[in-house]
């Protein structure tokens, strides 16, 4: 049979093929994400548990160094400004924009000390992801019951100061790729207010140079992180959460918008 000799080539060529094709990366990619994610907190629960005897703060600086390399595996580069921002003492909340998943790589990229997050309570149940998520004292909310979720973030508020830790919150309550932000929700203000702590905003630039889900698309790109100056709430009461939220989703729009080399929408009423 003289056909055969086009085996090893087609076989060498078959996974070249594959490779090429787009959405064949782009499966591969997000497969491989969540699958090893899975695995490395499979690795940091034992890790965790050995470090602490169960749920703490500290928990984060393993799942961090876990975390950091699989930008690599993804294609993923990190461009971050504004480190003096976060060299703040004790406790404060971070905001920051919430496109996807793979937001878990800037914040790790990023992360300070003692700093955890709050996440809708779906997440515990995501297998070993869950219960890392668990480990490293995430509070989870409920985000169907307002009156549950506040009292878990007033709870909050008072553990974040007797226990001096920084929590992380996506004000905009939910993933958003439409190229801008979302209204934000009021509870991280209502924590900084609180606890009387300062807010440190945080801005992704948008993924949609190399991440797009309709067109099933997952290339290499680089993420611009900016970390914003921090926003003092010292004598600011109820009344000002309004404006204080105004104020942060403004300078994080403003931001969002600069860094992300988003082409302008046709929306205004210029025609040119
Ligand atoms: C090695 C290991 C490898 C493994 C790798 C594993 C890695 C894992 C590690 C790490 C991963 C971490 C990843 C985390 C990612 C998670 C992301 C998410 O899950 S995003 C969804 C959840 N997040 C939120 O929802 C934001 C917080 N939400 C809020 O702040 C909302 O405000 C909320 C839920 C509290 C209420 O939401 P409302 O939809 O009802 O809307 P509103 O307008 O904000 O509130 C209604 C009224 O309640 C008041 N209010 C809100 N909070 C209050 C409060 N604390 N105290 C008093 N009033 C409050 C407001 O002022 C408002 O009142 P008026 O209408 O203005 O009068
Ligand atoms: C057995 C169950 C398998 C589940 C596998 C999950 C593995 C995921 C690995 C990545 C871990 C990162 C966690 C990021 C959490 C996240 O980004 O959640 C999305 C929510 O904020 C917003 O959700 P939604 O408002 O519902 O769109």
């Amino acid at each position: 049979m003289d056909v055969l000799w086009m085996a090893p080539p087609l076989l060498l060529l078959f996974p070249l093929l594959m490779w090429t094709s787009s959405t064949f990366v782009y499966y591969f990619k997000k497969c491989f994400y969540v699958a090893w994610m899975m695995v490395l907190a499979l690795l940091a629960i034992p890790l965790c548990i050995l470090k602490s005897g169960g749920r703490d703060v500290e928990n984060m600086r393993v799942i961090r160094s876990l975390v950091r390399h699989v930008k690599y595996f993804l294609g993923l580069r990190f461009d971050v400004s504004g480190w003096e921002h976060l060299q703040t003492e004790g406790p404060y909340v971070i905001i920051s924009n919430h496109q996807s998943s793979l937001d878990v790589l800037g914040l790790m990229e990023i992360l300070p000390d003692r700093c955890t997050m709050i996440a809708k309570k779906e997440l515990i149940y995501a297998g070993t992801v869950g219960l890392i998520c668990w480990l490293g004292g995430i509070v989870f909310i409920n985000r169907k019951k307002t009156s549950d979720a506040k009292s878990v973030m007033i709870d909050a508020a008072k553990t974040m100061l007797d226990d001096q830790i920084r929590l992380w919150v996506f004000p905009e309550g939910t993933r958003n790729q439409k190229g801008d932000l979302l209204p934000f929700k009021k509870g991280a203000f209502h924590l900084a207010v609180q606890a009387q702590v300062p807010i440190i905003p945080v801005v992704f630039s948008s993924y949609s140079s190399f991440y797009l889900r309709k067109q099933k698309q997952f290339n290499s790109g680089t993420i611009r992180l900016r970390i914003l100056p921090k926003i003092e709430t010292k004598g600011l009461t109820c009344d000002d959460i309004p404006s204080l939220s105004d104020k942060s989703f403004n300078l994080m729009r403003s931001s969002f918008l600069s860094i992300s080399n988003s082409v302008p929408q046709s929306n205004g009423p210029c025609k040119h």
